[in-house]
Parts: structure tokens; sequence; C-alpha cells
């Protein structure tokens, strides 16, 4: 919808009216088309002015409509229309003016913005290009190199930054209608033919070629395997060597194959799929609506190594005080120090003063007796966190929430070690703790709904994805790694390697194969988790075969690795080989192939040719097979709660919109078919037999993922 007024005598009004985004329904758009006539066609209206109810100028098409038949005015003729009128037209930006809440000011004559506005085409990170005109006149407007920046990337700008760009004409502190409808009425009766954008000429870079294969050779680079990037440097291509009609039509063919991609529909589905994490609930009832979370001002970080430190950091960079205590002094001062750098590199890169001094530093822990939230980061070991648990119920006030940063230990068991069970959650971050955007938020059975919504609460504030999660061995990312690692293993046993493994997964669009992950992180970390499991030597009882561990196919791989030293980049050797300890370019090694051949000639094994297909199928189906398992676990609430979790901290592609869409894209039916084909073939492994919600859901008929919660409420009432 869209509202009319004549304000100050001659200036028609035009109000955009869609809760809370003012999206371009289709109801908008027809309301944008009649305001639009009605005030070109008013013989007292002298100009327009375009605006945005509740301080919100236009959040874009409306993502909503995609997936439907969309009816109601296109846009593109919209915006002509605008562009094509005979009274100047004022767009007054507050907020945001987005996608084509943006093309649509881009028709304008004119553009208006607050200070505090944010404007951007962020139409790529739905899979998408600005087809509403948005890569033929912001070329035009700003240049191609600055056009392909914010096309590409889809990035917010400030308004300054716009202002600089040339993308808006003025900005404002003070009421962004008033100074439109001022500057509507000076403009009324000037010339329009210099501001309409789409008659401009590109300006025509002299180094066309070069540029554009650049940008192409980045974004290829960048985009893994997403195809909207690309279709986005090829429409500004256009709008830099063709007529602007021409131009149109380009975007309009590249906007046909995106709109109906696989991949638009997977980074639309993630949009939603983001915000509805928020809307967290537990098995026992207790939901975000009906939990008030406790406000969270002062907070202590216990433990100051890579975790403890990151955390602090991104407490203190949310304006909390934090009191950061390490008992170690060597190891305090090198957090100081440590802590010190990464607030103010930080502070550095968003223009800000960094936050040093809301931190205070501490080696006694009866410092923390004030604050209103602890979080333990000391290392992952059972024994010396019931400790600090042990120590922190006595010394902490009464109602203090006490969170665990833990990637897999049981929260439950450290909560059982306070008088207050129910003020304890898991808080599992993740590696570098100030940058991953991905938050675990553990509840166990006691954990009380206020403590959930708190750490929740806390988490948004961090500026984290926060998805609830049950208490369970790995929470739910982890829990989904140990199949996903253990196939890669069993991989290298049949006759792949490392490289062949690795590749599969990044073409299918990981930043980083398995095995170059496992270099990365560390593989004493598995190997820590083995051992703590008894599967590693020495806990596994004498006289089993090598490749059985507690009546399952085992791989010692990893192990034997570790035996050698071999703990990845921080040693120089691990899969890969690497020029000197802590280097990261990973290089191929000779000497792990001739031990893999060894070790399969010591295990009789003979190694086949293993194809890309099965190193998918394997490791990701395998993966998918315990997504489901966590959801008839209860563990986590929907599908989108798991698909989150792995885009935002295991570099799931989001083109690919998360493990659980991933498998409703490719068929329930054909990812039971294949698991149940690889489990006959390995009988030993039980993470490849499917399980019953994926048996229930194919027999239920596939439905889309946004019914699986039904399937799965009835799986529970039948338990
Ligand atoms: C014909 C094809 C044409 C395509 C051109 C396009 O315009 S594509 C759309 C491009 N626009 C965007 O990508 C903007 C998406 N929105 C945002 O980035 C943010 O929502 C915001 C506008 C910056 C506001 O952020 P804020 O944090 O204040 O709010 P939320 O993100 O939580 O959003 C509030 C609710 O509004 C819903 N919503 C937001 N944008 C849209 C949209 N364009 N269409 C439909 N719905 C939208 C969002 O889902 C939230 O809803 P909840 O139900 O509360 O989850």
């Amino acid at each position: 919808m869209a509202k009319y007024s004549r304000v100050s005598g001659s200036v028609g009004l035009i109000t955009l009216q869609n809760p809370p985004v003012n999206a371009l329904s289709a109801a908008v758009r027809q309301g944008i088309v009649d305001t639009v006539e009605r005030a070109l066609s008013d013989p007292k209206v002298k100009s327009v002015v375009i605006c945005g109810q509740n301080g919100i100028f236009c959040g874009g098409a409306d993502i909503k409509e995609f997936g439907s038949n969309m009816s109601g005015p296109p846009l593109v003729p919209m915006i002509h229309a605008i562009e094509a009128a005979n009274k100047p037209v004022v767009a007054a930006i507050e907020g945001s003016a987005l996608g084509g809440g943006l093309e649509l000011a881009l028709g304008c004559h004119y553009r208006i913005a607050h200070s505090k506005a944010r404007l951007g085409l962020p139409e790529v990170t739905l899979g998408l290009l600005p087809a509403a005109g948005g890569t033929q006149r912001l070329p035009r407007l700003i240049g191609v190199p600055a056009a392909l920046d914010l096309i590409t990337t889809g990035r917010h700008v400030t308004a300054a930054e716009a202002l600089q760009l040339g993308v808006v004409d003025q900005v404002t502190d003070h009421s962004t209608v008033d100074a439109a409808v001022k500057f509507a009425q000076s403009v009324a009766g000037k010339p329009l033919d210099a501001r309409r954008i789409s008659t401009y000429p590109c300006p025509r870079p002299s180094d066309l070629d070069a540029l554009f294969e650049g940008v192409m050779e980045k974004v290829r680079q960048s985009a893994r395997g997403a195809i909207a990037p690309v279709a986005c440097v090829q429409a500004v291509r256009a709008a830099a060597t063709q007529p602007y009609t021409q131009g149109m039509e380009r975007e309009k063919e590249l906007m046909a194959t995106l709109f109906t991609s696989g991949q638009a529909r997977a980074l639309q589905y993630c949009f939603f799929a983001q915000r509805a994490v928020s809307r967290w609930s537990m098995p026992n009832g207790a939901r975000w609506d009906t939990s008030k979370p406790r406000p969270v001002h002062k907070a202590a970080v216990i433990g100051l190594g890579t975790m403890g430190r990151g955390i602090t950091v991104a407490l203190a960079q949310t304006g909390l005080s934090v009191i950061a205590v390490e008992t170690q002094e060597k190891q305090l001062m090198e957090a100081k120090q440590a802590v010190s750098g990464m607030l103010e590199r930080g502070a550095k890169r968003r223009g800000v003063a960094p936050a040093l001094d809301r931190i205070s530093y501490s080696r006694d822990i009866q410092a923390v007796a004030d604050v209103d939230l602890v979080i333990e980061a000391v290392f992952e070991d059972m024994g010396l966190k019931k400790k600090v648990f042990q120590q922190l119920a006595s010394i902490c006030r009464p109602g203090t929430f006490l969170c665990t940063n833990t990637s897999a230990l049981d929260v439950d068991h450290l909560a059982s070690q306070t008088h207050n069970p129910e003020l304890v959650v898991g808080m599992h971050f993740f590696a570098p703790a100030h940058v991953m955007k991905l938050l675990e938020v553990v509840y166990g059975p006691r954990s009380s709904p206020q403590a959930v919504a708190t750490a929740m609460q806390l988490g948004k504030k961090m500026g984290k994805i926060s998805v609830a999660v049950g208490n369970c061995p790995g929470f739910v990312g982890n829990r989904m790694l140990k199949p996903y690692m253990e196939q890669a293993f069993f991989l290298l046993e049949e006759g792949a390697t490392p490289e062949l493994v690795d590749r599969a997964l990044e073409e299918f669009g990981f930043p980083m194969g398995v095995f170059r992950m496992s270099d990365l992180s560390g593989l004493d970390v598995g190997w820590r988790v083995r051992k703590g499991d008894g599967l590693s030597e020495p806990g596994a009882p004498s006289g089993q075969p090598a490749r059985i561990r507690q009546g399952r196919r085992y791989s010692p791989l990893g192990d034997l690795l570790c035996e050698q030293g071999r703990f990845g980049q921080k040693t120089g050797r691990g899969w890969y080989q690497y020029n000197k300890p802590g280097s990261r370019v990973a290089r191929s090694d000779p000497w792990l192939h001739s031990f893999l051949e060894g070790y399969r000639a010591r295990h009789g094994l003979v190694a086949r040719r293993i194809d890309n297909q099965e190193v998918l199928e394997r490791c990701l189906y395998a993966l998918i097979n315990e997504g489901f398992r966590i959801l008839e676990d209860g563990i986590a609430a929907g599908p989108e709660d798991i698909d989150m979790i792995y885009v935002f901290g295991y570099g799931w592609p989001r083109h690919r919109g998360g493990p659980m869409f991933y498998a409703g894209m490719v068929g329930l039916g054909k990812v039971l078919e294949r698991l149940e084909h690889y489990h006959q073939a390995h009988p030993d492994v039980p993470y490849l037999k499917p399980c019953s919600l994926l048996w229930r859901l194919v027999a239920s008929g596939s439905p889309p993922l946004h019914k699986w919660r039904e399937v799965i409420k009835k799986l529970h009432s039948q338990l």
C-alpha cells in the first residue's frame, strides 16, 4: 500500500506502507503506480516526494512473494514511469533503501538520505541480481568499479559513503521527509533531462577488459560455485558496453536464469532461516516469546586461552564490562597484550575507539563475585571445568548465570556441580570467537528458560547467529561432523587421497576440504577426544583388530599421524606438508601417500578408484543422516537450526542452503536410497544406516522442509 497526501501546498507526498520494512509487495507496487499517477495528474502538485513509513524507506522486493506466482505491476515499468515523469520526484531515504528499494530511489530524480540510513543492492546474497535497472543505472551514476563492488558484494553503505560515491545528493541529520519536501519545492519546474540516470552514458574505463577479467576472476574465486555474483558482473559489463535498452534486456535475461535457480531458493531460505532460529523453543515447551531474558551489564571470562581471549573481545565490543580471569601470570600478561591488539585492530577497522577500558584483568577468580554472567573458557577437560564450576558456585552472588564454553562436554554434568543448575547453559563459541558468527546455546534438562533467553539475547547483542540446542555429545555441529570425518578416513583406506577428498568438497563449495580443515584446527584435537572415548590406543582393549573399535569399523589413520607428531599446520606436517610450522599453504606430501599405501598393504586393503560423487554422497549423506537423528532426538527444534549451524559455523556453502535443505533439494528418497546402498556395502558403519525419521519422511511423501516439524511432532508423540 502507499498513502498519498499533498503537503506544503504543492508537493505530492507518497508514503510506502508495508510493515515492518515497507517491502515492495504487489499491493505496494500497485499503490505506487496509482499515487504517482495521481500526483502527476494533479495540477496543484509541482513536485513529488516518496518516503516510507516508520522511519524506513524500503527493504526491497517482498522476498516472500518470490516462491509464488508474482502478480501486480512489475517494478521495471513502474520505475521507468517515475524517471520519465515531468515533475521532479525526490526519494526521502530513512532507515534502509535496499534492493528494489534503492532501485526505486535510483529512478527518482533526486535522493536525500538521513545520516543514519544504509543503502545497498543485496540481491546477490539472495541468489539474484538487481533486475529493476540497478545493474544499468548504478554504473551510469557512480562508475563501473564502484558499482561492481556494491552489486557483486551486496554490501550496505552508510549515507556518508553513499554521498561520497554520488548515490545520494544530500544527507541530513534532521527530518528527511521535511528536507526532501523543502528540496522538492526548490527544484519544482526545473529541467529534468539531466536527472534521468538511464540517459547517462556509462563511464567507460580505459582498461575495460582487464577490469572485468580481474573482477570476474576475484568473484569466481570467492563465490565458490555461486552463480549470482558471476551474473552480476555480466550484467554490469552490459551496462559498460551496450546502450541502456540492450543492457536492460541483458539484465532481464540473466535474472530469468537466476530467479528460478536452486541457488536462489537456497539463499532465500537462508535469509528466513537465519531469522527463524532466534524464535527458539525447548522440548519442555519453553519458547522465545514466553521467556524473558535478564539484562547483562557485567560479565566475566575465566581462562584466557585462544577462546577466552576472543570471547573477551566480543563482550567488550558489545559494550559490556568484562572481568577477564587467568590464574597464570605469564598467560595473563600475554592475553592482555593479545586482547588489546585485537580490540585496537577491530576499532581501527570500524573507525571507533577501542574498548580497552571496559576490561579489567585478574589472576584471582574471586574478582567475579558481582558479575551478572560468567563464561568459563578453560581448557577442554571435564575435571578442570568441574573444579571451576564448583568454585564459581561458591563465589558468585545468587542468580549469576554460569555458562561454559565447551565444544562437546556434558553441560548437565557441569550444572550438577552448582547449587543452581537452572542457571547453567553452554555457550559454544567458534574460533576465532570475536569473528565467527555462530553461537550454539546449549540447554540441559535443568536449564531455565530465562537462562536460555539470556544467553540467546547476549549472543544476538554480540552480533552472533545464536542457535539453541539440546545437550548431547558434540551438540549439533560437532556431532554431525563425526560421521562426516569418519567417512573421509574410510575413503582414504579404500583408495582415496586427502587431495581427492578435499577437491570434491571444495568444488561442492566448502572453503576447505575436511583434511585441510583438520590440518588447520589441529589433528591432536580429535585425537584427544578419541582417547577420551576409549577409541584410540592405548584406551582400546588389547587383542582387538586395529580397524574395529567398540564393535564397529574404525580407522586409526588420524591416530597414527598424531603418533608421528603430525598435528597439522602447527607442526608443519599433517595430511599435507607445509614449508614450516605455522605456514598455511598446504602442499601434497609424498610421504603421506606412501604411508597410505603401506597402511593399506598391512591391512590387506586394495585401493580402488573413488570418484567425486562417492566422496560427496558418503561424507555428506552420513552427516545429513546424523542431522535427521538430531531432529528425531529433539536436540534441534527444526531443520533451520541445523542448517544455520552449518552455514555459519562449518563453512557449508550458503548457496546450497545447509545440509537439511540440501537433502530436500537432492530428494529425501534419493538420500535414503544411497544411504541404504552404502550401508549394505559397509554394514559395520552404523552412521550409514538411514535413521527412522528419514524413513518416515520418505514414507509420508517427502514433504517440503517447512512441513518436517509436523512429522517430527507425530514421531515424538508416538515415542
Ligand atoms: C523481482 C525481483 C526483485 C528483486 C529485488 C529485491 O529487492 S530483492 C530484496 C532485496 N532486499 C534485501 O535483501 C533486504 C532484506 N532485508 C534486510 O536486509 C533487513 O531485513 C533490513 C531491511 C535491513 C531490516 O533489518 P532488521 O534487522 O531491522 O530486521 P529483520 O531483518 O529482522 O527483518 C524484519 C522482518 O522483515 C522481514 N523482511 C525483511 N526484508 C524483507 C523483504 N525484502 N521481503 C520480505 N520480508 C522481509 C524479515 O524476514 C523479518 O520478518 P520476521 O517475520 O520478523 O522474521
